[in-house]
């Protein structure tokens, strides 16, 4: 939604006299002024000393900055703004002051040679006040003790080891999967795979966390925590958080606006739902992380492990789910590549007389090159999650100043010529000598690195092994079984995006996933 959009909407006050509250508004747009002419006036002084300038884009107005300028997908925005000024950028954004960089080199400098002073998250009102209970959990906290045992805690959960406990339910979420795609492609001609795939992630991580999953798409416990996952994935998108870029905003929004809806459905409706989740799995016969946590001797309060288990759920349904949108979306209009995926998949099969584990994955060079170039061409997030410093730093010849936000611009980083040459065309081939998994590649040596979808650093994503294990048995699952043809609607659009807030998915589409005579299995 446009950003000019949103800010009416936190505007509206439907119950209150708008004469009341000019008073308060007119103090607050005061001190907001004068805050931010200081903050100008220092960056000025900042200026005369003798740092790299970093580029400032041009279209900002007075106060909001660069907020009406980002546009629906400001992942592609900025990535213009990259082409025209640099590796690295500087944008206004009503108070708050944002660092992005497309350059790999100078995000591994900031995000992990300095990592110690970048692993903050920045303030979000939403994320911090309401979703995680003022700072608990993993995605949210602030990397000190309480962060430090959470993600302990999600690192030794989602560890290879565990995640081998639930490959039969893996194998089971990929082979129900494609069994719904091809009985709804019979039946209605077509099918949208986006709840599928949801069903799919988010069976796959509660499982995993619960000992629970939904048979489909059309149960009403499913559709419940679907909505939680979108409502996470839309209030912590960066651009999202107006109380943070404008204090005007915050004052009657705390009472009136979009944080009494975010408090609301936080206490009354996520929080009574996942309390449920965690007695029913701590009472569950099977092996799941609630029991793992305990079992594994963390000692974490209602709110810790209810927090922890919000992120896993969160962090693991849309970013797998919308992946594998866009993968299903291109291969769609590659017929030739899903030959050559076809025919590397059944070669395993004729061999093997049954489909690979992903420990047998280097067997499927092309297939693991498909799904890194996939991941490449369109980023799951655009930029990322951000973090934050409480320090000035000098990188390179910079300065940035304390308190910024520091993001990688993913969609431009993904589309370098110097990394990828030819980057817009989808070309798996550049991975055939990078065929390390994700997980090695993301915390190995820069150069090594494949794509930078997991983010950076002491940050970085904790669920790739996991990802990457969902991803890789779904598509062999879908393409030992299917042909994905176009709908009568015609191919899906790949070019146009639509901004989920932290994510960035295809353009609803439908496709035909098509039985294949010849199928092995
Ligand atoms: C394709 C799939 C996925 C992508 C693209 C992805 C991407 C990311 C990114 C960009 C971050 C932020 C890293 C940073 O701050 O630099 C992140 C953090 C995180 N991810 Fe993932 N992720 C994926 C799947 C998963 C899964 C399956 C899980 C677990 C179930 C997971 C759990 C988390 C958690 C808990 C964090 C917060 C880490 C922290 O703040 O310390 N993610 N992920």
């Amino acid at each position: 939604m446009d950003q000019a959009t949103k800010l009416m909407e936190y505007f509206s006050l439907p119950n209150l006299d708008r004469k009341n509250i000019l008073p308060i508004v007119s103090a607050t747009a005061t001190a907001s002024f004068l805050y931010v002419t200081y903050r100008i006036l220092k960056t000025d002084q900042e200026k005369k000393q003798n740092f790299k300038k970093i580029p400032v884009p041009g279209s900002k107005y007075p106060y909001v900055g660069h907020m009406m300028s980002l546009g629906e997908l400001p992942g592609r925005t900025i990535a213009k703004w990259h082409e025209e000024l640099g590796p690295i950028i500087n944008l206004k954004m009503g108070v708050q002051n944002w660092i992005l960089v497309d350059d790999p080199v100078l995000a591994h400098k900031i995000f992990v040679t300095k990592g110690i002073d970048t692993s903050y998250r920045p303030h979000n009102v939403y994320a911090h006040d309401h979703y995680s209970f003022g700072g608990k959990g993993i995605s949210f906290s602030q990397p000190d003790g309480v962060w430090k045992v959470s993600r302990a805690a999600a690192l030794s959960v989602l560890a290879p080891k565990h995640i081998e406990n639930y490959t039969p339910s893996l194998e089971r979420e990929s082979r129900d999967l494609v069994s719904r795609f091809i009985e709804s492609t019979e039946k209605d001609g077509s099918v949208n795979p986006l709840k599928h795939l949801e069903l799919f992630s988010m069976n796959v991580i509660i499982t995993a966390v619960f000992s629970k999953r939904f048979d489909s798409v059309e149960d009403p416990d499913f559709r419940k925590l679907d909505t939680m996952v979108a409502h996470v994935i839309k209030n912590c998108g960066l651009e999202n958080d107006l109380p943070n870029f404008l204090p005007i905003v915050s004052i009657y929004d705390y009472f009136f606006g979009g944080q009494a809806e975010q408090r609301d459905f936080i206490q009354n409706k996520r929080n009574p739902f996942f309390r449920q989740l965690i007695r029913d799995a701590a009472a569950a016969d099977s092996p799941n992380v609630i029991k793992s946590l305990v079992e594994d001797g963390f000692k974490l309060t209602n709110d810790e492990t209810l927090a922890i288990t919000a992120d896993l759920v969160a962090a693991g349904t849309d970013t797998v789910s919308i992946s594998l949108q866009w993968n299903i979306a291109v291969m769609c209009r590659r017929p030739d590549i899903q030959k050559k995926v076809i025919s590397e998949i059944d070669e395993f099969i004729k061999s093997n007389g049954r489909l690979p584990s992903f420990q047998e994955r280097g067997h499927l060079p092309y297939c693991i090159s498909v799904i890194k170039e996939s991941m490449r061409f369109r980023s799951t997030t655009s930029l990322g999650l951000a973090h934050t410093t409480y320090e000035d730093l000098i990188i390179d010849g910079y300065m940035i100043p304390k308190n910024s936000n520091l993001i990688s611009s993913m969609d431009s980083m993904h589309m370098r010529q110097d990394m990828y040459p030819n980057p817009k065309k989808f070309e798996p081939e550049r991975f055939m000598n990078n065929l390390k998994t994700m997980q090695s590649a993301a915390n190995g040596k820069l150069e090594e690195r494949d794509h930078f979808n997991f983010g950076w650093g002491r940050r970085i994503c904790p669920g790739i092994y996991l990802a990457e294990t969902e991803l890789f048995l779904a598509f062999v699952q879908m393409f030992a079984r299917c042909y994905i043809e176009p709908s009568t609607d015609g191919l899906p659009d790949i070019d146009s995006a639509v901004n989920l807030g932290v994510t960035t998915a295809p353009v609803s589409y439908e496709v035909k996933f098509v039985k294949r005579a010849n199928s092995l299995i």
